[in-house]
């Protein structure tokens, strides 16, 4: 089976391209995955965009291979647009999904269900030793929950209800996530290359 690298360290990340990528036949070998440790690559970027192809392009010149990267988030309309492509550190510089939930959902008390509107948007750049890099979005729309519900995905799915449902993604299974997610649609973009690698 074809491997393709994908440069993240998120665990959910992981699971989830292991899942769609299976699709195509294509296995996936994360940053998790190498016998040394990786660095922590810099998001210096302002857009979805630019920071999936500075990962991608950090390891695919470190490692001169392909390499696929993800970079994603929640994009809130009450918030101006926050937590953004600031979605990981949204609470602090260390990492916590649940903190940034709650400073979410702190944000928002009292605004409306129908002021609530959200989507989740991923960019997935694919870096490749001489070649132009190129990008690809998809995007999920729907809005904040009131209360948190769930125990499926990872980060803010147990607060974001897609538009299709009425429940929150995080009580949706994987399957059901992974046909209507921003990762999915980002990957359909994908589809005529990711043919041309298995
Ligand atoms: O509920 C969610 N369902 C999703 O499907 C999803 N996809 C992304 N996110 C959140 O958005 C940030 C990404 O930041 P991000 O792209 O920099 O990734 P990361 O730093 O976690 O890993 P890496 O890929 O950079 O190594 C993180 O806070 C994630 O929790 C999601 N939350
Ligand atoms: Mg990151």
């Amino acid at each position: 089976m074809k491997e393709l690298i994908v440069a993240t360290k998120n665990e959910g990340k992981v699971r989830e391209f292991r899942q769609l990528f299976s699709e195509y036949g294509i296995a996936v070998k994360s940053l998790l995955d190498f016998d040394e440790p990786i660095e922590d690559i810099e998001e210096t970027g302002t857009t979805f965009a630019e920071n999936a192809t500075i990962k991608a392009e950090a390891i695919s010149e470190a490692y001169n291979t392909p390499v696929i990267a993800d970079d994603s988030g929640l994009v809130v309309d009450a918030l101006g647009g926050e937590p953004g492509v600031y979605s990981a550190r949204y609470a602090g510089e260390e990492k916590n999904d649940q903190k940034n939930l709650e400073k979410v959902m702190k944000k928002l008390e009292g605004v409306p269900v129908n002021e609530r509107t959200a989507r989740f948007v991923c960019a997935i750049a694919v870096a490749r030793p001489g070649f132009e890099t190129f990008v690809k979005e998809g995007c999920c729309e729907g809005s904040i929950a009131v209360e948190p519900q769930g125990q499926h995905g990872f980060g803010y799915d147990p607060i974001f209800i897609p538009e299709s449902s009425e429940r929150t993604m995080a009580e949706h299974t994987s399957e059901e996530k992974n046909s209507i997610s921003h990762r999915h649609h980002a990957i359909l973009q994908l589809e005529e290359w990711l043919k041309n690698q298995s």
